[in-house]
């Protein structure tokens, strides 16, 4: 199935940019760093919902719509009717401190109360990291750098090598757990760190 993938939405701040804070405009670039060029080349800033709707009536392809980090998102994103959201913080490599997908994974999901499949990404690195997103109700996982790395060391083989070693783990750590089946990846699999503090209460 192909999908459409709108990544860095977001509610457009107050501020538009970085306004106030520094000047794009007197910057001069030339000899240091591309970064202001390159953010003002490819984000806009004034991105907002309304680019959900208007990509919607310009596809028929199915929209999913990634870098979800709270059940606000959540919501408006199922309002907006997309057909799946994607929980990620772009590999935290965005947002200093934004949160780790893993720790609001369960805030989305509960949010969206199964409207459409919740993905997530970031720091999903072996079998164990994906039995804990399917646990906390996740349809599936997305990865980055791990087939990044693959490809680096040994081209199409390396990243299918990575792909593979997912999957041998996380049918490894299911066997441990007892798991039969992806169904049987229940929430009660897994403790949180919520659980635990609410356990103490
Ligand atoms: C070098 C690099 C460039 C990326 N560029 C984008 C991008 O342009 N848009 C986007 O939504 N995510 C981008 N990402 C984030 C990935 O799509 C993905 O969300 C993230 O890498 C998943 O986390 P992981 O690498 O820990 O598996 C980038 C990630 C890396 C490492």
């Amino acid at each position: 199935m192909r999908f459409v993938f709108i990544s860095y939405m977001m509610v457009a701040p107050a501020k538009p940019n970085l306004e106030g804070l520094i000047s794009l405009e007197n910057l001069d670039t030339t000899d240091g760093s591309q970064l202001v060029k390159y953010v003002r080349d490819t984000m806009d800033p004034s991105l907002s919902w309304k680019d959900v709707e208007w990509l919607k009536s310009i596809t028929s392809l199915p929209i999913l719509l990634k870098g979800i980090l709270t059940a606000e998102d959540a919501r408006k994103a199922v309002e907006a009717g997309v057909a799946g959201v994607i929980v990620s913080n772009h590999g935290g490599r965005q947002l200093d401190y934004a949160p780790a997908t893993i720790s609001v994974l369960e805030e989305v999901v509960k949010a969206v109360a199964g409207a459409v499949p919740v993905l997530v990404d970031g720091g999903i690195r072996r079998g164990t990291d994906v039995l804990k997103a399917l646990a906390l109700g996740a349809r599936g996982v997305m990865v980055g750098r791990p087939v990044m790395y693959g490809l680096a060391a040994r081209g199409e083989a390396g990243a299918k090598h990575v792909i593979e070693m997912l999957n041998r783990e996380l049918e490894l750590a299911m066997a441990l757990c007892g798991c039969r089946s992806l169904a049987e990846i229940t929430r009660d699999r897994v403790q949180t760190e919520g659980d635990r503090i609410r356990s103490l209460l």
